[in-house]
C-alpha cells in the first residue's frame, strides 16, 4: 500500500499506538515490565525517566528492532491504528523515528549530501541509488520538510560535516518526508547548547501545532514542551506514574523517579527541575 493510501485508510478514533503490558528481556534480565501506553492523534506525550529505566527500549520496540514476550492469552502487544502488523517502511510513513543511534548511521560513514539524506527517506535507503527514481514532488516534499526544520541552508553539505543540532533537524526533516502522523524522538536536546536547545524545541513546538503527534523521550523535564500534556514516567522498565503534567511533574514523583530529592518548578510555559 502507497504512504497515502496507508494515510487516507486510518479513521481518528483508533488510538495511534496501543501498547498493551509488554515485556522486554535482555539475556535473563527483564527491562521493561508489562508496559501499557496507548496514545491518541495529537495527544503530544514526554515519556520520562532516569538512565536505565528502559525509555530505548521501549523505543526500539515500537519501532521493531526488539520484540516482546509474547502475552497468554496470545493477543497481540502492539498495535498501530489498530493493527499489529506492519512493515517497516509502511510503519515509516505513520511514526517517524529519529534517535541518536539513527543519527550516528548519518554522521559516520560514507560521505552524503543533506539533500539526498532527507530524499532517500521515500526508499527508507541511506542515499540515492540508481534504482531511485526520485519525482519533482518527492523533491518538493523534501524541500518543505527541510524548511519546516529550518535546514535548507545545509543543502550540499556533507552530512558528516554537520553540528549535533543541524544534523539532527536534517534527520528530522528526512522523517517528515512522508508526513508521519507521529515522530517519536530519543533525546532530541542531546548535546545542543542551551540556547540551541531553546531553538530545536521551538521547531518542534511548530510540528505539534501543524498536525504532527510527537511522542518525546528525555531525562529532562526542562525538555517537555508546553504542547506536551501526557507524561509517562519510567523507572525500573515500570511505568511509575502516567497522566497530564500537572499530576505527574511533582517533586515527590519525580523524586521517586530519579531517586534524589527534586524539585520542580514551573516556569513560564515549560517546567525545571533543581536537585535539592
Ligand atoms: N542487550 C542488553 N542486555 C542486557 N541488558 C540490557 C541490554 N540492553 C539494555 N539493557 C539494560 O536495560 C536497562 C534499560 O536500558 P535502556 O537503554 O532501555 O534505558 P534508558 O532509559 O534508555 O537509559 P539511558 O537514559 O541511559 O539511555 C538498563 O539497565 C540496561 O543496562
Amino acid at each position: 500500500m502507497s504512504p497515502d493510501c496507508i494515510h487516507q485508510s486510518l479513521h481518528a478514533s483508533v488510538p495511534l499506538l496501543d501498547i498493551h503490558e509488554a515485556s522486554v528481556m535482555r539475556g535473563d534480565a527483564l527491562i521493561l515490565d508489562r508496559l501499557s501506553l496507548s496514545l491518541a492523534i495529537g495527544q503530544h506525550t514526554a515519556i520520562l525517566g532516569p538512565n536505565g529505566s528502559g525509555k530505548s527500549t521501549l523505543i526500539r520496540l515500537i519501532a521493531r528492532q526488539l520484540y516482546p514476550l509474547a502475552r497468554r492469552d496470545g493477543a497481540p502487544v502492539i498495535r498501530v491504528f489498530g493493527r499489529d502488523r506492519w512493515n517497516v517502511s509502511e510503519l515509516r510513513s505513520l511514526i517517524g523515528i529519529v534517535s541518536p543511534a539513527v543519527q550516528l548511521d548519518y554522521t559516520s560513514d560514507s560521505p552524503l549530501e543533506v539533500f539526498d539524506a532527507v530524499v532517500s527517506g521515500f526508499f527508507s535507503a541511506r542515499g540515492l541509488g540508481l534504482d531511485h527514481e526520485v519525482t519533482p514532488s518527492m523533491r518538493e516534499r523534501a524541500r518543505d520538510a527541510l524548511a519546516q526544520m529550518e535546514a535548507s541552508h545545509l543543502i550540499g553539505r556533507d552530512m558528516a560535516s554537520l553540528s549535533t543540532g543541524e544534523a539532527r533537524r536534517v534527520l528530522i526533516a528526512r522523517a517528515l518526508v512522508h508526513a508521519p502522523r507521529a515522530l517519536l524522538l530519543d533525546e532530541p536536546c542531546a548535546g545542543l547548547d542551551p540556547a540551541s536547545r531553546r531553538r530545536f524545541l521551538e521547531s518542534l513546538r511548530q510540528l505539534a501545532r501543524h498536525g504532527t503527534t510527537l511522542l518525546l523521550v528525555t531525562h529532562h523535564v526542562e525538555e517537555i514542551l508546553p504542547e506536551i500534556d501526557h507524561v509517562l514516567l519510567l523507572r525500573d522498565g515500570k511505568v511509575l506514574q502516567e497522566g497530564n503534567k500537572e499530576t505527574v511533574l511533582t517533586d515527590s514523583a519525580i523524586t521517586a523517579a530519579f531517586a534524589m530529592p527534586v524539585h520542580v518548578r514551573r516556569r513560564g510555559d515549560y517546567y525545571s527541575a533543581d536537585v535539592d
